[in-house]
């Protein structure tokens, strides 16, 4: 019966509802999620819209499957009782509702939560637009900021462009069609090799460089936060070098330099005077053979483990976070297990995020996670050169 109902119901965009179902689990594989992931994204609606109930999904499926579909279940139900409770600020609320994901579910059916709600934002044109506000809105309060937690930078910044294009049409209108012409899809390939021939003939050994574009809702929330046009803003287009030591980092530094014209003001020596929450990098920003500004960032490996995870964790230099108390070994353990699936491999039973215990009331909050990407490189817009 429930087969049948799958295959008759529609969108409101009129595609069959199976195409979601089976977008959402292509998701998840191209994620690189295991097989019960995958069909658990594929029956995630089953309980809530189809009736089934979870002793005929384990019996079909198994426990396995069925508990990740009652848990993507369990997520939606607080998330429309979040939407109902209007005594909490919008602020808090999402706050709390991200801990609480976090905390009392296995983060694979959070990852669940996330495809679903990716694949829903992709396909939003068909609702009345009040409907599209109002879910682009919760997008970007909740689940844009929970990718990232989850470190799926890539879904983080599809979630936050397509909330961005709801909610700002005529603003992402403008600014898309200008950075048409701005973003240059070789010129970060090219830096990045030009650069590490400089080294090699240096004899210099680094550990990776990467290079990334900036989003566009990044850059549109740069401008508004520091009130600037686009042509202030220096790191559309970014590379960053991890070398072994600091002494590598400034001969780096007079490498890139000699490569590149620098542009004046925009040299920052964050190694020798680390920012007050103890980040430590050297910055520059040079004009590139395309007439273009590129941002470089280099630091050691330990510079970009304390960037990333350590007290001046990236995410709390962007959105704030309360005290944590986990270690970063367990933070990257927890991390590894989630991004990498060994939970399905070494029969991890819910995994829970460390130092949050079960209690939905501990406010931690996960770093942010370029390093996760590093552990799985996910990220579609990053180019990455490892030296091994
Ligand atoms: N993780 C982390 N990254 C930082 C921090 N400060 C700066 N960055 C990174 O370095 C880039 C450049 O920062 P700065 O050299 O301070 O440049 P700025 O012109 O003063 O500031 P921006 O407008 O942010 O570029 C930022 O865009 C971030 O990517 C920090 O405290 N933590
Ligand atoms: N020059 C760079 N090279 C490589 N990766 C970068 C560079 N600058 C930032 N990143 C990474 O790109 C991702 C997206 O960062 P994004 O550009 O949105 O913000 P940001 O540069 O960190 O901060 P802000 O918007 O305040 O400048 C983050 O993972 C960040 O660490």
């Amino acid at each position: 019966g429930w087969a049948f109902w799958w295959f008759l119901q529609m969108r409101a965009s009129g595609d069959p509802y199976l195409q979601h179902c089976v977008e959402t689990a292509a998701l998840l594989a191209e994620l690189g999620a295991g097989p019960p992931v995958i069909a658990a994204g594929l029956l995630h609606d089953t309980v809530d819209d189809a009736g089934l109930d979870y002793g005929s999904i384990s019996e079909q499926f198994g426990a396995g499957v069925a508990d990740l579909v009652k848990g993507v279940s369990n997520l939606s139900h607080l998330s429309k009782l979040a939407r109902r409770n209007d005594t909490a600020s919008r602020t808090d609320e999402a706050d709390r509702l991200r801990t609480v994901f976090l905390a009392m579910e296995d983060a694979r059916a959070v990852l669940i939560k996330l495809a679903d709600r990716l694949h829903n934002m992709r396909t939003l044109d068909s609702l009345p637009k009040i409907k599209q506000q109002c879910f682009a809105k919760e997008t970007l309060e909740i689940f844009a900021p929970l990718a990232n937690q989850l470190g799926i930078l890539n879904w983080k910044e599809q979630l936050e462009n397509l909330c961005f294009k709801h909610l700002y049409p005529e603003q992402y209108e403008e600014l898309s069609s200008n950075l048409h012409e701005f973003y240059n899809r070789d010129m970060i390939a090219a830096a990045i090799r030009r650069l590490e021939q400089a080294l090699q003939v240096r004899g210099l050994s680094y550990r990776s460089i990467s290079g990334r574009h900036k989003s566009i809702y990044s850059i549109y929330s740069k401008m508004t936060r520091k009130k600037l046009d686009m042509d202030e803003i220096y790191d559309v287009h970014g590379v960053r070098v991890i070398l072994e030591n600091k002494a590598d980092c400034f001969t780096t530094l007079e490498v890139v330099h000699h490569l590149w014209p620098r542009i004046p003001g925009k040299f920052k020596d964050y190694v020798s005077s680390p920012k007050s929450n103890g980040y430590q990098s050297l910055h520059t920003v040079v004009l590139s053979e395309e007439t273009l500004p590129l941002e470089i960032q280099i630091r050691t490996a330990d510079m970009h483990l304390q960037a990333e995870f350590g007290i001046a964790a990236h995410w709390r230099y962007k959105e704030g976070v309360r005290n944590c108390s986990s270690s970063l070994p367990e933070m990257v353990e927890w991390v590894r297990c989630v991004v990498t699936w060994q939970c399905e491999t070494l029969h991890i039973d819910h995994p829970s995020p460390p130092g949050l215990g079960s209690s939905p009331r501990a406010t931690c909050t996960f770093p942010s996670v370029t390093l996760m990407a590093v552990l799985s490189p996910i990220q579609n817009n990053v180019t990455t050169l490892d030296q091994s």
